[in-house]
């Protein structure tokens, strides 16, 4: 569906000149300095994909979904949307792409927003009919009534989220980028988008490519993530996969109900972390303990937690027991 082979995006942009007439200088200037927003980056799409698309502030993430909206021209390397070139052929793939960028609206601002769908439908050449059925759908799934006659610089940021979102679906297209969509939004804005975009996926079968700085974004709706990070892919695969590779520790804390005491060789004092390694060579770390519990650490690569919890068992009585795994923004976190 979406096929990037060998993408490269380079900026030129004049040094900027000091001292005195310096606009006019920078004006004329022969001096540029060159930025590889995009280096060598390849993927494939498949369609009914839902994908994460993420990476630092600076990253290239725009700048790749620009490339594949057909907005900019490759330095070097080709897109194909459906097998077709999108800057090349910009009518043809635009029919079959949404696009939202949650920075910026392109609804008219001091238009109610139901003009605003008027406007794009005769751009994409949808017929009233067919527009008014869609627009019917779109409104039953993101609410759009209550704000319908409002101009756009009225609504609020999350019905303003909701309006461009259904604008962007209005030609039905296949597939849907969008870039930050969910940003400024609170929790329950953010939820019902989120919910939108699930159903778009898995009911009306849209491939989707999501950008977001919102890890929770990521962890709920997309199976596969593309980390990009100075310009190059650093990770495609799987969320799983990419917590097995990273590998942070999964932390287990044992409350015991009454003594508990670690077995330590003769005359040695506990001392943290320490390392407790099992018959069959597996090792976990004890890393904090309290008066009544201990909290010890393990790569669930490596030992299986009913193993850890058996060991365990054997220093005290245990009367409560809590897991909790590496939080998905320290995966990421290590990986940028
Ligand atoms: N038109 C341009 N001219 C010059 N440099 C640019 C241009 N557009 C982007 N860049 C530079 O290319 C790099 C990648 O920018 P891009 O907007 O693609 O990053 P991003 O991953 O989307 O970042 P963010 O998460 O902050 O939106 C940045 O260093 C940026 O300053």
């Amino acid at each position: 569906m979406i096929e990037a082979r060998g993408l490269h995006k380079q900026f030129k942009t004049p040094v900027v000149k000091e001292g005195s007439f310096a606009g006019i200088r920078t004006l004329f200037t022969r001096e540029y300095r060159v930025k590889e927003a995009v280096k060598d980056i390849s993927f494939t799409i498949n369609q009914g994909d839902f994908i994460g698309y993420i990476g630092p502030n600076g990253a290239g993430k725009s700048t790749t979904i620009k490339m594949l909206t057909g907005i900019l021209h490759p330095s070097s390397g080709e897109v194909r949307i459906a097998g077709v070139d999108p800057h090349r052929h910009r009518r043809r793939v635009v029919s079959r792409l949404g696009v939202v960028f949650g920075q910026r609206s392109q609804l008219w601002w001091d238009l109610p927003v139901k003009d605003s769908y008027e406007i794009l439908a005769h751009m994409y050449k949808v017929g009233d009919k067919e527009r008014d059925l869609r627009l019917g759908q779109l409104s039953e799934l993101l609410g759009l009534g209550e704000f319908w006659t409002t101009p756009v610089r009225k609504l609020s940021l999350g019905q303003r989220m909701r309006a461009d979102i259904a604008a962007s679906m209005l030609h039905d297209p296949d597939v849907l980028f969008m870039d930050e969509p969910t940003i400024g939004l609170d929790v329950t804005a953010k939820r019902s988008i989120r919910d939108f975009l699930k159903t778009l996926n898995t009911e009306f079968g849209k491939t989707i490519l999501l950008t977001t700085h919102d890890m929770d974004d990521i962890e709920q709706l997309c199976e596969r993530v593309m980390v990009i990070n100075h310009g190059q892919l650093s990770y495609d695969g799987t969320i799983d996969e990419l917590r097995e590779k990273i590998g942070l520790p999964t932390t287990i804390r044992v409350t015991f109900a009454g003594a508990w005491s670690i077995p330590l060789p003769p005359g040695e004092g506990l001392q943290l972390p320490l390392e407790v390694r099992l018959p069959t060579g597996e090792a976990f770390r004890v890393v904090e303990t309290g008066p009544d519990y201990v909290r010890v650490e393990a790569n669930r690569q490596q030992i299986r937690a009913v193993d850890i919890l058996r060991e365990m068992s054997a220093w005290g009585e245990a009367a409560d027991i809590h897991t909790e795994e590496p939080a998905f923004e320290d995966v990421i976190h290590k990986v940028y």
